[in-house]
């Protein structure tokens, strides 16, 4: 679904941000992508989903090159960033509807995914309000329903629980595992490691740019907790 091969990225005058990255994302798979602050999650991500050049490595989804064909790639992923940025001017629904004309959803199916979505994460209230009215989380929430209404084949979420309070959080594990078993994946950076021990059947470490683990995450933490070996990799140089 998902494949990585060599990625590297180095920012304008920086070192290299993200070195020599390879990583192979299934069908029906949960992905974690744990790792410190500034250690290339989002960056990663970020080409992933076709938002940033790199000149370095490929990405490919489903086999198409995000470099060669990103108009076909991104048409089959959904990404949603750690700050979403919504446009304030207009209601809930009008910015569904907004993402549901640019990827050509049904009138059928946009209504029940945004009936279906925005019911599980009790936003149906609200949808006629401005967005500039919603909270942090309400704006978290409707960004990741828009992310869900054109039924994505991989989902690419940059720390999508912050921000949740626990119900929603609940919510959108189920909704993933969903996604999943119907024969999506998901890949997601994350700082909270017992939700990402809970629910990733993989997982990947980042430090300071290099992958220093992956794998099966029962192969990652062995017999001991994710945070335990995140902690041990994260210290050890
Ligand atoms: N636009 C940019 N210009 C220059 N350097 C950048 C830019 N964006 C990120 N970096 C640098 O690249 C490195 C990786 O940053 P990135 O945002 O990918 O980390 P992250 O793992 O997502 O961190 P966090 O957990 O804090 O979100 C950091 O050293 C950061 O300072």
């Amino acid at each position: 679904m998902l494949t990585i091969k060599h990625f590297t990225k180095s920012y304008k005058g920086g070192k290299k941000a993200v070195d020599d990255l390879s990583l192979v994302v299934e069908r029906g798979d949960i992905y974690g992508f744990i790792g410190h602050n500034g250690a290339g999650k989002t960056t990663t991500i970020r080409a992933v989903v076709g938002v940033l050049d790199f000149e370095e490595g490929e990405i490919e989804i489903d086999g198409i090159s995000i470099k060669k064909d990103p108009v076909a790639c991104k048409a089959n992923i959904a990404y949603i960033p750690d700050n979403p940025d919504l446009y304030d001017h207009l209601t809930g629904i009008q910015y569904l509807n907004f993402i549901g004309d640019l990827f050509r959803v049904s009138k059928a199916n946009r209504e029940r995914l945004i009936q279906k979505y925005s019911d599980a994460f009790q936003l149906t209230a609200n949808l006629g309000d401005m967005i500039s009215s919603y909270s942090h989380g309400m704006k978290q929430k409707l960004a990741i329903i828009s992310a869900l209404i054109h039924e994505p084949k991989l989902l690419v979420l940059d720390e999508p629980f912050v921000g949740l309070d626990p119900k929603a959080a609940h919510t959108l594990k189920t909704i993933m595992a969903e996604l999943c078993s119907s024969g999506g994946a998901i890949f997601f950076s994350t700082h909270v490691l017992d939700t990402a021990e809970k629910i990733c059947n993989k997982i990947a470490i980042i430090k300071a740019g290099q992958l220093i683990a992956h794998g099966s995450t029962e192969e990652v933490k062995g017999k001991n907790s994710l945070e335990e070996v995140f902690m041990e990799l994260i210290d050890n140089d």
